[in-house]
């Protein structure tokens, strides 16, 4: 974890017990995880491209005034990514940054209509991705899965074809798990997707959705009535309504809580206003997630400080917030069974040191 990133009110040792922790990343978007190294190597590539190639000047480049010019900071770096080989670059540049932080396991969200759409080759895409998470399970032992997500504001021939690209047999990755919806909420209506949704889940797929992140909690309904979700992303305004809150703890429907986001898009005013707290408190399944990390100054490391500091955790709740993440996934039961051992033996070892 970097200086800038150690939060002055959690204690050192709590910090580095972090570090060490190993984790499972539930909710972080592809192009949103390309780190200044990562984007300023794609624009020095694609010279045309508004975006910074200065490290420095990302940081003001990525101050946004709301959730609208957050999405509009995002397509520009999207515009970077041209080539199957910028692809696997980002992919796999990912997966190290995610090894860093003893990231054992994540599920990647990418929106691969807004690559096809911009002239990638369909096939070769899938070889890109499969390409790097392969060679990032050899080399880093992270293990990467896919969740593909419509950019809901596109429209429904973005809905269209991102439910071909995660359902067409001849195409389909190998690591590809879950379906999900991203981008604005507001006059995007959840129920329209219904179709996709039902399509990617006879397919095998889980529905994972973002609701609940911009707009109120009749969204997160929607996403639970409509399309089946089995996570929801953000969920944050789930906090206004205690029927859904325990509906989401009865069902053991996961939040894939992702505060500093929150924050950086406006969503939330402020961390102590964040309503982790009241989530925990209904008895819902709480993850913490890192979704844009890059873009929004934090990492996964720094996500799990800001909430052992809003929910009072020490190492061992910390721990539990860990195999949170790992009980939500979509891991197999003996997969889920090595990182949860692994976070106890080396919360064991760490609290016996
Ligand atoms: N916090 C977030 N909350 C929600 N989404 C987030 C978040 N972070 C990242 N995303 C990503 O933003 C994409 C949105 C892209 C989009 O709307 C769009 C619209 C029109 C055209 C095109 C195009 O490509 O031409 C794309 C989503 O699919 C999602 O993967
Ligand atoms: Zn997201």
């Amino acid at each position: 974890m970097t200086e800038h990133l150690v939060d002055p009110d959690v204690p050192r040792d709590l910090h580095a017990f972090i570090a060490g922790l190993p984790k499972a990343e539930l909710h972080v978007h592809h192009v949103g995880s390309a780190s200044p190294r990562i984007v300023s190597e794609l624009a020095a590539r694609h010279a045309d491209s508004k975006v910074p190639t200065d490290p420095e000047a990302l940081v003001d480049y990525f101050t946004f005034t709301d959730f609208a010019h957050f999405i509009d900071v995002y397509l520009s770096v999207v515009d970077l990514i041209r080539t199957p080989e910028d692809v696997r670059l980002l992919t796999f540049e990912v997966a190290r940054d995610m090894a860093r932080q003893q990231v054992r396991y994540a599920e990647l969200t990418i929106t691969p209509f807004s690559s096809t759409r911009r002239g990638i080759d369909e096939a070769a895409f899938m070889d890109a991705i499969e390409d790097a998470r392969k060679a990032a399970e050899a080399e880093f032992g992270t293990v990467l899965r896919w969740c593909f997500d419509i950019p809901g504001e596109a429209g429904l021939e973005s809905a269209e074809e991102t439910a071909r690209l995660a359902t067409d047999d001849r195409l389909r990755p190998e690591g590809l798990v879950s379906f999900g919806l991203g981008g604005p909420e507001i006059g995007v209506a959840r129920p329209q997707f219904k179709p996709y949704f039902d399509r990617a889940i006879a397919a095998g797929l889980h529905s994972v959705p973002h609701a609940g992140e911009t707009t109120g909690p009749h969204t997160v309904w929607d996403a639970l009535t409509h399309l089946n979700a089995e996570r929801i992303g953000h969920g944050t305004s789930s906090a206004r309504d205690p029927k859904l809150l325990a509906h989401l703890a009865e069902r053991r429907i996961p939040l894939e809580v992702c505060p500093t986001s929150n924050i950086a898009t406006r969503a939330v005013r402020t961390l102590d206003e964040h309503p982790i707290k009241e989530f925990v408190r209904a008895g819902v399944l709480v993850t913490v997630n890192s979704d844009d990390p890059p873009m929004f100054g934090t990492d996964l490391n720094n996500e799990y400080a800001v909430a052992a500091r809003l929910l009072g955790l020490d190492e061992r709740g910390l721990a539990d917030l860990a195999k949170n993440g790992v009980e939500a996934s979509f891991l197999d039961a003996p997969g889920k069974a090595r990182i949860a051992d692994e976070i106890d033996t080396y919360t064991a070892a760490w609290l016996a040191s």
